[in-house]
């Protein structure tokens, strides 16, 4: 599913007003449906609005008047004087006939319910002062709340909490989610979410055209590699995993198996050869090769091999570099992980420019936030300026390589401009080897020919869904082991006969 900037947001409504539909249309679309939920939440007792200046508080005095009409028991805080109210907030504050009651938190009392509609899209600068008092006031209180658009207090596009914010037990957006609902720390302010069709129609889309999604099957289902029943193995392509030393070679063979268990045909350990017998005693259908210079790599990659995943485990430095650039030079699609990130680490825009010299390069870049503050130390997560989304749309940009930024809210961008937000991961996916296990299912995909893009989402959502299946007390080992699992789930989501 897109989606939108609250700007985005407002264009939608702007093009449905001038298609005829009023924009109090819309407010009492929305206070409709923030009623339904309302009654949702709490069968009986008391309900409480809070409303702010703008037209998130209109859809909150809509909402208390659809309440009260159907004999709920409401009543009304508003932010501000009721005379300074404007426009559609305005006309809905009219059809609220009850008290307006002032912003003083001894006010909220003990309801059943608080429906939040102080800020939503409108909000511009960190919250203080009497709204300030009031978001810590409801979040002291103790009462289930129920927010309009937004959490009161969320930045809707970068998920930012502005001062304070309403930790709300279900936010009811319209239309179409925003980046806010899904990067982190918005997500977990909004309690569930549900999204809700106010009338807006679809065909918007196309004339807003955004660029962000949500990582779901729907964004990727055509981009999907599926086996074809007069294929074989070397039609789902060959993966090359290189191999650390013999210290180091877990992680390597962890994204192997999970780039064989994620569909490639074929796929080969490039191993030292002081760890060959390690690497050659732990696999079975995985093979190994004795590989200790970028030049024999060059030559092992140069023959029948569609994709290379360098990284987890390769240790830091020249060698491992010299590796990427073999990799880059046989212009095959590549995962850089880990150590081949923190190896450019002393010269990130040596590794872009090589990117960038092919224009047909497949590269997916897959830094935590560690490694992704020293290939871009002016994006880093210090950089509070910035979102998560931003920061990694800026990093594609720069790098020339599809770039995936880990954690709760995994971030893919392409240096297009499209970019997919992830929500499905669980946190126990956060254990040792569980970012190797990712590069292999990214490796997967491109191995069978995905674009660089589609390959890091598609990587992104098997993973995560892989960490629901394998459940809490998963370690990564588990992870390739449920991919069958996960692809039986995803072949039933999409209707694909197996
Ligand atoms: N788009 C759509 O499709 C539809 C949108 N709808 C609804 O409209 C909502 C957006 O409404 P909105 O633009 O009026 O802004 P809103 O969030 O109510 O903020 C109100 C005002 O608060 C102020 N303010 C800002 N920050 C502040 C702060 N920190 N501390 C104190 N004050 C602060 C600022 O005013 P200022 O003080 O700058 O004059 C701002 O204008 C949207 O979320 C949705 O619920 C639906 O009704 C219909 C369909
Ligand atoms: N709190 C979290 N919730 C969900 N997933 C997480 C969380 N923290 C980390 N992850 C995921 O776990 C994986 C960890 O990868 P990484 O840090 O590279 O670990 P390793 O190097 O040990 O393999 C990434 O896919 C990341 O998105
Ligand atoms: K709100």
């Amino acid at each position: 599913m897109e989606l939108l900037t609250t700007d985005e947001m407002a264009r939608a409504d702007e093009l449905t007003i001038a298609d005829g539909t009023p924009g109090f249309e819309l407010m009492r679309a929305v206070g409709r449906a923030v009623a339904d939920a309302a009654n949702d939440l709490a069968e009986e007792g008391p309900i409480l609005v809070v409303a702010g200046r703008g037209n998130n508080g209109g859809d909150g005095f809509v909402a208390a008047a659809e309440l009260a009409a159907q004999g709920r028991d409401v009543s009304v805080i508003l932010l501000c004087d009721r005379a300074t109210l404007k426009g559609d907030a305005a006309l809905a504050a009219k059809g609220w006939k009850g008290e307006v009651l002032p912003c003083d938190p001894s006010l909220i009392g003990s309801p059943a319910l608080i429906i939040d509609a102080l800020f939503g899209a409108g909000l511009d600068r960190p919250v203080k002062g009497d709204p300030k008092v009031m978001i810590d006031a409801i979040n002291a209180s103790g009462v289930p709340v129920l927010a309009v658009d937004l959490p009161s207090g969320i930045n809707g596009n970068s998920g930012a909490v502005m001062g304070a914010a309403i930790l709300a037990t279900e936010t009811v957006t319209f239309f179409r989610p925003k980046p806010g609902h899904l990067l982190l720390p918005g997500r977990s302010y909004c309690g569930k979410l549900r999204v809700i069709d106010i009338g807006i129609n679809d065909g918007v889309l196309s004339r807003i055209g955004p660029k962000t999604a949500e990582n779901n099957p729907d964004l990727w289902q055509d981009a999907f590699p599926l086996p074809r029943v007069d294929g074989h193995k070397f039609t789902r392509g060959h993966a090359v995993v290189l191999s650390g030393d013999i210290a180091a070679t877990g992680a390597a063979r962890l994204s192997a198996r999970a780039a064989l268990r994620g569909g490639a045909g074929l796929v080969t350990v490039a191993s030292p050869r002081d760890a060959l017998a390690v690497n050659a005693a732990a696999l079975t259908a995985v093979m190994v090769r004795p590989i200790d210079t970028a030049e024999e790599f060059a030559g092992l990659i140069g023959g029948k091999v569609n994709a290379c995943i360098i990284g987890p485990g390769a240790g830091i430095g020249a060698r491992t570099a010299g590796f990427v650039k073999a990799g880059l030079a046989a212009k095959r699609s590549l995962v850089l992980d880990a150590d081949a990130l923190t190896s450019f680490a002393d010269a990130p825009d040596r590794l872009f420019d090589l990117i960038k010299a092919d224009p047909e390069a497949e590269v997916v870049l897959t830094p935590h936030e560690g490694e992704f503050s020293r290939l871009f130390s002016d994006l880093s997560e210090e950089s509070e300026t910035q979102s998560k989304l931003d920061r990694v749309a800026a990093a594609a940009k720069r790098s020339g390589a599809v770039v995936l930024l880990k954690g709760p809210d995994t971030v893919v961008a392409s240096p297009d401009g499209r970019a997919a937000i992830a929500s499905n991961a669980p946190p126990w996916l956060a254990t040792a080897g569980s970012g190797d296990v990712l590069a292999g299912l990214i490796g997967a995909s491109l191995t069978q020919g995905v674009p660089a893009y589609e390959a890091a989402c598609i990587g992104v959502w098997m993973h995560g869904e892989a960490g629901s299946e394998a459940g809490p007390g998963l370690i990564a080992e588990d992870l390739t082991e449920v991919m069958p699992a996960v692809f039986r789930r995803l072949y039933d989501r999409l209707g694909i006969p197996y």
